[in-house]
Parts: structure tokens; C-alpha cells; sequence
């Protein structure tokens, strides 16, 4: 279970962007959480991926009340989680090839000898042609930039997918084949989902069931 219980978040505290969001996925759940642009739905993502530590409340992941965020979160629950941004250019190193940016969690967690098994299994996976393999992020499109950032997501087989705004940029086609690269990757693991986004059709079409931002809030004090 994904548990994120009135969390409170944002950059400084004195004004937070949220107050008491809460928001609960499933195992296996898919869950698409809509909102207008700015309210914080990234930010709560990025609290849920382990990236942010809220300010207040609670996020519980699989039983383990989480304490402890980025670089000092434990490993296991690190990679429990892989998460697509909206934007690949900004989230993948431009020294890597394709092919090292698919395999970059094994090697960051010394599991550097899985990295050609797991390479010939995940550029299949997410529409990676061999001949993309040996190419860098400048030498390839937005797309096949966001195919690589999707199977780096997966590279560690996370019980958890965050995908903030993963198609916000691209075609109906790239659209398509990354949802599909997602829920095949879901039907044969079992991990749960939570898709952040404006597109309420995609979403709707996409997930088990969509969240409305204001549904995560506190109902307003009465008159
Ligand atoms: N690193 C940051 N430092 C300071 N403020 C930030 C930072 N990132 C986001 N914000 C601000 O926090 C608020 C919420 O941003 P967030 O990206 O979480 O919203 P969002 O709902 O995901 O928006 P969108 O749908 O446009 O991506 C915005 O007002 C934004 O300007």
C-alpha cells in the first residue's frame, strides 16, 4: 500500500504549497491524480517517489512509515519506487548513451554484472531499437528520450510506477506505446500505479480509478 496520509509540502515552510493531502494507492492499483497546473500535484508525486520530504503527515509505503528522503531514504525503499518526469532532457544525463541510461539503477546500486541481462530485456520492453542503444540524449528524439527515462524507471523491477506528466509532451503514438510499455510492465509484476496529469481522457482511459486534486485536500472549514 502507498499511503501518503495529510502530508503537508512545498518549498519553504512558512507557506507551503499543499496542507493535508491525502491519497492512497493499492497494490497493483492504478490510480490517475488530476488538478490544475500548480497546485502541487508534482510536488506530492515527488514526496511519493522519495524525492521531497513533506513538512507534516505521514507517507507509509508497504508497511514502513518513510522517514528519511533522497539520497538518505534506505535503499529498499528507494528502489521500490521508479518514477518518469514530464521532461526526459532535464532528467537524463547527456554524457550516457541510451544504453547506459537504461541500465544506470543496477549500476548505482553494484549490480553492474545484471546490466546486459536487464539491457536485452528492457529496450525491447519500452521500443528501444538496437541501433538507438549506442546513441546520447542529443542524438535522439523527445520520445525515444522518454522510452529510455521509462525503462530506466523499471531497470530495478519497483513495486511502485510514479509517472508525473510521462506523456505531456509527446505524440498520441509515443503516448500509446508508453502507457502500453507501462501496463504490460504492471500486468507481469503486479506494481501499483500512480499517474499524475492534466489529461483527464487519457487518464480516465489509463487508470483504475482518477483523483481529483481537491478530493486529496481537507474539506473546507463550514461557513
Ligand atoms: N523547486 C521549487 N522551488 C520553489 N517553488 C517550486 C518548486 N517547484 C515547484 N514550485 C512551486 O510549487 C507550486 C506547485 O508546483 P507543482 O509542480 O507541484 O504543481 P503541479 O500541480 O504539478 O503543476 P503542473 O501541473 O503545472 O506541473 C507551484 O506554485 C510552483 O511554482
Amino acid at each position: 500500500m502507498l499511503e501518503l496520509d495529510t502530508v503537508t509540502a512545498g518549498y519553504d515552510r512558512r507557506a507551503p504549497v499543499f496542507r493535508g493531502a491525502s491519497l492512497t494507492v493499492a497494490p497493483g492499483e492504478s490510480v490517475g491524480l488530476l488538478g490544475p497546473s500548480g497546485c502541487g500535484k508534482s510536488t506530492l508525486a515527488r514526496v511519493a517517489a522519495l524525492l521531497h520530504r513533506p513538512d507534516a503527515g505521514r507517507f507509509v509505503l508497504d508497511g514502513t512509515e518513510v522517514t528519511a528522503w533522497r539520497h538518505r531514504a534506505p535503499r529498499e525503499l528507494r528502489t521500490a519506487v521508479g518514477v518518469v518526469f514530464q521532461q526526459p532532457r532535464t532528467a537524463a544525463d547527456p554524457r550516457l548513451t541510451l544504453a547506459d541510461l537504461l541500465v544506470e539503477p543496477l549500476r548505482a546500486t553494484g549490480r553492474r554484472a545484471e546490466a546486459a541481462a536487464r539491457l536485452a530485456e528492457l529496450a525491447p520492453a519500452v521500443g528501444l531499437t538496437p541501433d538507438l542503444l549506442g546513441r546520447r540524449a542529443h542524438e535522439v528524439s523527445d520520445g525515444q528520450l522518454q522510452r529510455a527515462c521509462l525503462g530506466r524507471a523499471l531497470a530495478l523491477r519497483p513495486r511502485w510506477l510514479i509517472c508525473d506528466e510521462m506523456t505531456a509532451m509527446l505524440d498520441a503514438s509515443t503516448t500509446a506505446a508508453l502507457v502500453a510499455a507501462v501496463e504490460t510492465y504492471r500486468e507481469e509484476t503486479g506494481a501499483g500505479l500512480l499517474a499524475v496529469g492534466h489529461d483527464r481522457v487519457l487518464l480516465r482511459r489509463w487508470c483504475d480509478r482518477t483523483v481529483e486534486w481537491k478530493d486529496c485536500l481537507p474539506a473546507e472549514e463550514g461557513p
